[in-house]
Formats: structure tokens, C-alpha cells, sequence
């Protein structure tokens, strides 16, 4: 297929040509600064051949209600909706992004926070390049509970050693600067101990949210790129893995390419 056909209908903010950096190097603990020579150079190759098709799999998971859908909905529809609809089990997305003109896709699941759901959600855990944790930095109880959340994911997933991410949310909401410092210290704390990278976003707002995502694509991007430049054998790096999809996909027309089958329920 030409490379043409793949990159149809990418915006053009997703097309990224420089290394997306972190929100604070202090939040980081994979800061690269830039894509390494060895991507640079796949990724021309690639561009003058049949491209491959690199899917990055990344699971939202955090406590109900603390915006994970919002957040998904925000970077594949660019809309916010003030009205609380609980997921059910977990939906599905798909967003393409053009990194060094290679296209990617991220596949994003968004599991459901409420207790009754989480066996269904662990399910979809299995085979995860990244896992982002959110919580609502207005109720730093959540943050307690994103450490446990990220914990229990890794319980599936620590064979497929995924990248972890620690998201705030609801940045408007917080109008004084300095308990936002506050708060943002004490997320930096936790993601340390997780091995995550820190955002705090509004999904409200949008602040953020393209950029974290971007950032997400650059890391994943360049972590496949040299999964498939190495032998699994003689690579120290962390190796992601191959995604299996485990649901049958709808077309959908706009942005985002397929949707699972989704049922919410208005609480
Ligand atoms: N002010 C503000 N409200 C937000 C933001 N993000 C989400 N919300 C609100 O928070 C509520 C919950 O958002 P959801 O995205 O549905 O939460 P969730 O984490 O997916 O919830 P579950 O599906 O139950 O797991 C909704 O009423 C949203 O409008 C934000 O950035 N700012």
C-alpha cells in the first residue's frame, strides 16, 4: 500500500518531526532529547517503502470518575463532555500519528474505574506498551489509589515491561498556583517510586493533552523502532511487544478510525 494511502487524514498537529520533551524533566525518567540516529534512519527507509504498521497499545486505568474518558475523548474528538457517563467494562480507540513520516497508530483503552468492572478491564492489560495512571488532582486520594492501580496492572503486564505515566487531571480546577505546586511535588514523589513519567493536563481546557499524547507517541515510537533494529536477544533496552487485538472493530467515520462496541449508562 502506498505510504500515501496510510497517511491520509492525519492532522497536522500529529505529524511530528522533533522529540516531543516531558512536562519538567523532573517528571521524566526516560527524558530523551531527541530521536536517536538509528531511528532517524529507519524511519527514511521506511518512508520510501512499504511502512510497517506500528501499533502502540496503552491502557488509562484510575479510580471512577477522575476524567480517564474525558482525557481519550479529548485527544481522538477534541470535545469535552461536563456530563459524568460511567464507562462499562471499556471502550476503544484509535489515533494515528506521523512520526519522522512513519505512521503509528496509538490504540487507547479505557477501562472502567468502578470496582464491579475491574475484571472485565484487567483483561484488556495483557500486552500494553504503556499504562497511564490518572487521578484527580483535586482529591489526592485518587493519587493513593493510582499507585495501587499501576501496581495491579503490572501484576498482568510486567512481562511486557510497559511505560507508566502518572496523569493529573482536572488542572482548571485548581486556581491557586501554589497548592498546584503542591500537588504536583507530591504526584512527582509517587511517579518516582512508580518509574513514571508525570503530566498534569485539563481535559476541560485541552491544556496538555495533545502534548502528553505526542509525547507518548515519540517514546513508543522510538522504543518499537529499536525493538525492531534489535535482536530480543542482545537488547538491553526495554522491549515492547506485539499487540493482539481482542475485540471486533467498527469503522467510524472523523478522527478516530474504529470503535469497539461501547455501552455507557447514565448514573
Ligand atoms: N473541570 C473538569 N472536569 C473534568 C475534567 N475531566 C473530566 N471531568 C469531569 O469529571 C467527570 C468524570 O469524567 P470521566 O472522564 O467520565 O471519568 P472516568 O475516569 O472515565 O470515569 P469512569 O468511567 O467511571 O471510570 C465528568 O463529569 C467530566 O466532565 C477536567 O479536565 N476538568
Amino acid at each position: 500500500m502506498p505510504i500515501a494511502n496510510l497517511t491520509n487524514g492525519i492532522p497536522s498537529d500529529q505529524r511530528i518531526d522533533q522529540f516531543i520533551p516531558p512536562y519538567g524533566y523532573l517528571s521524566s525518567i526516560d527524558a530523551f532529547p531527541n530521536f536517536d540516529e538509528s531511528v532517524i534512519n529507519y524511519s527514511t527507509n521506511q518512508r520510501s517503502q512499504k511502512p510497517s504498521n506500528l501499533i502502540c497499545k496503552i491502557v488509562l486505568v484510575g479510580d471512577v470518575a477522575v476524567g480517564k474518558s474525558c482525557l481519550a475523548t479529548r485527544l481522538c474528538h477534541n470535545t469535552f463532555d461536563r456530563n459524568y457517563k460511567a464507562t462499562i467494562g471499556v471502550d476503544f480507540e484509535v489515533e494515528k500519528f506521523l512520526i519522522l513520516g512513519v505512521p503509528m497508530s496509538l490504540q487507547i483503552w479505557d477501562t472502567a474505574g468502578q470496582e464491579r468492572f475491574k475484571c472485565i478491564a484487567a483483561a484488556y492489560y495483557r500486552g500494553a506498551h504503556a499504562i497511564i495512571a490518572v487521578f484527580d488532582m483535586n482529591d489526592l486520594d485518587t493519587l493513593k489509589s493510582a499507585e495501587r492501580w499501576v501496581n495491579e496492572a503490572l501484576q498482568t503486564t510486567a512481562n511486557d515491561n510497559p511505560l507508566i505515566y502518572l496523569v493529573g487531571s482536572k488542572r482548571d480546577l485548581l486556581t491557586d498556583e501554589r497548592t498546584c505546586v503542591k500537588i504536583e511535588q507530591t504526584a512527582r514523589v509517587t511517579a518516582k517510586r512508580l518509574n513514571a513519567e508525570f503530566w498534569s493536563v485539563s481535559s476541560l481546557t485541552g491544556q496538555r493533552v495533545q502534548e502528553f499524547f505526542k509525547r507518548i507517541a515519540c517514546v513508543s515510537y522510538q522504543m518499537l523502532v529499536k525493538q525492531q533494529l534489535t535482536p530480543l536477544s542482545t537488547s538491553n533496552e526495554r522491549v515492547m511487544p506485539k499487540t493482539q487485538l481482542a475485540v471486533s472493530l467498527t469503522p467510524m467515520n472523523g478522527k478516530t478510525e474504529f470503535q469497539a462496541t461501547i455501552k455507557r449508562e447514565l448514573l
